[in-house]
């Protein structure tokens, strides 16, 4: 199918919103909302690098969103609008094409984001979806990864590693589980507790190359050092999560995509991430150094490779 029909069949009716101009004109024009500080973040998705060229067109459009929402969440960001660009290969044919931007249009939806441009490019010898999404925040309030204090309590929403053992299971390793397929496939931008941590967390970031490497940025752009307690940072029950090795694994497994955040040891976390509909758990300190430390039972268990990083 040529890229016009393409374009006009498939993407133009996602297209609703008026800053999208029916895809009619060379660019978007949006209409902010008076005053407040607007937030911009891109990220990429390759075949065969994030995700399995099998798995379903629809998962990939919903990850392709969803990671990049997860960015706009860590800053504590509202999304409003994104931009798409789809760079494919022969193996993305009609049909795959069409399953895909159904499922960017369920994604869309399920977020209540705006589709408002984007480009097309055929002939890739491997796809690279790329996505820009932008959102806004109140002014001066987006949060940093800058701002950990010496003493303040370091926090993570939901569970670690599972999408780690999803990944194993979509590559056909060990028996398949869908939630932690899901997992590794639909992950889920933690949008409505990164907007309440503004004005609480001194720090925040998304984990997505893994928990250890992320807290050891979030620790290098503080300053400070996370201590973090391995035994402390939740995990999805199975048969899977026994001894100190599983836990690192889970630790520096990546595509998490939950939030790493500090406060002041005084805050009432609890309270706002039940507000959030967000569990959160409490897994270390933020101390005097640089970086990060893995510990267990006290003993620095601190492996080599934190996590995930492009060569
Ligand atoms: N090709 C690029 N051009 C400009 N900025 C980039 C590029 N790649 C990464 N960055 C910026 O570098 C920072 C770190 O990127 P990254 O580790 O990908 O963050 P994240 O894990 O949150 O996506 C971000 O501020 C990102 O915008
Ligand atoms: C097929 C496949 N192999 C390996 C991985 C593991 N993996 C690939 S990239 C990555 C880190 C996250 O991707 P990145 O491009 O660094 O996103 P960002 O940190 O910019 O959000 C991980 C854990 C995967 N997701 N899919
Ligand atoms: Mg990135
Ligand atoms: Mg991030
Ligand atoms: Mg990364």
């Amino acid at each position: 199918m040529p890229e016009r029909d393409f374009i006009a069949r498939h993407l133009v009716p996602l297209a609703t919103a008026p800053a999208a101009r029916g895809l009619a004109d060379d660019a978007a024009v949006w209409a902010p909302p008076l005053g407040r500080d607007l937030v911009f973040t891109h990220d990429v998705l390759a075949c065969g690098i994030h995700y399995l060229a099998g798995d379903p067109p629809s998962d990939i459009a919903w990850k392709l969103l969803a990671v990049n929402l997860s960015d706009l969440a860590a800053m504590g960001a509202t999304p409003a609008g994104v931009l798409l660009g789809l760079g494919m290969s022969a193996a993305e044919d009609a049909a795959w094409r069409e399953t895909f931007t159904r499922g960017l249009g369920r994604a869309l939806a399920a977020f209540d984001v705006a589709l408002w441009g984007g480009d097309t490019v055929s002939g890739l010898d491997r796809a690279v979806l790329g996505l820009t999404a932008i959102g806004h925040v109140a002014p001066g309030g987006a949060l940093s990864r800058r701002g950990a204090c010496i003493g303040d309590a370091i926090w993570v929403s939901g569970t670690i590693g599972d999408a780690g053992i999803g990944l194993t299971m979509a590559r056909g390793t060990i028996p398949a589980a869908k939630p932690l397929l899901d997992r590794f496939r639909r992950p889920m931008p933690r949008l409505a507790l990164g907007q309440a941590l503004v004005g609480v967390a001194t720090a925040c970031m998304d984990v997505s190359d893994g928990l250890l490497i992320d807290a050891d940025r979030l620790g290098r752009a503080s300053r400070a050092r996370l201590d973090i307690d391995v035994a402390a940072v939740p995990v999805a029950d199975g048969p899977w999560t026994t001894g100190l090795d599983d836990r690192l694994a889970r630790v520096t497994a990546g595509d998490d995509y939950e939030l790493l955040f500090t406060t002041p040891a005084d805050a009432d976390v609890p309270a706002l991430a039940a507000r959030a509909r967000t569990p959160v758990t409490r897994i270390g300190t933020v101390v005097a150094g640089a970086g990060v430390r893995a510990l267990c039972d006290g003993r620095d268990v601190t492996p080599d490779r934190l996590g995930w990083e492009h060569g």
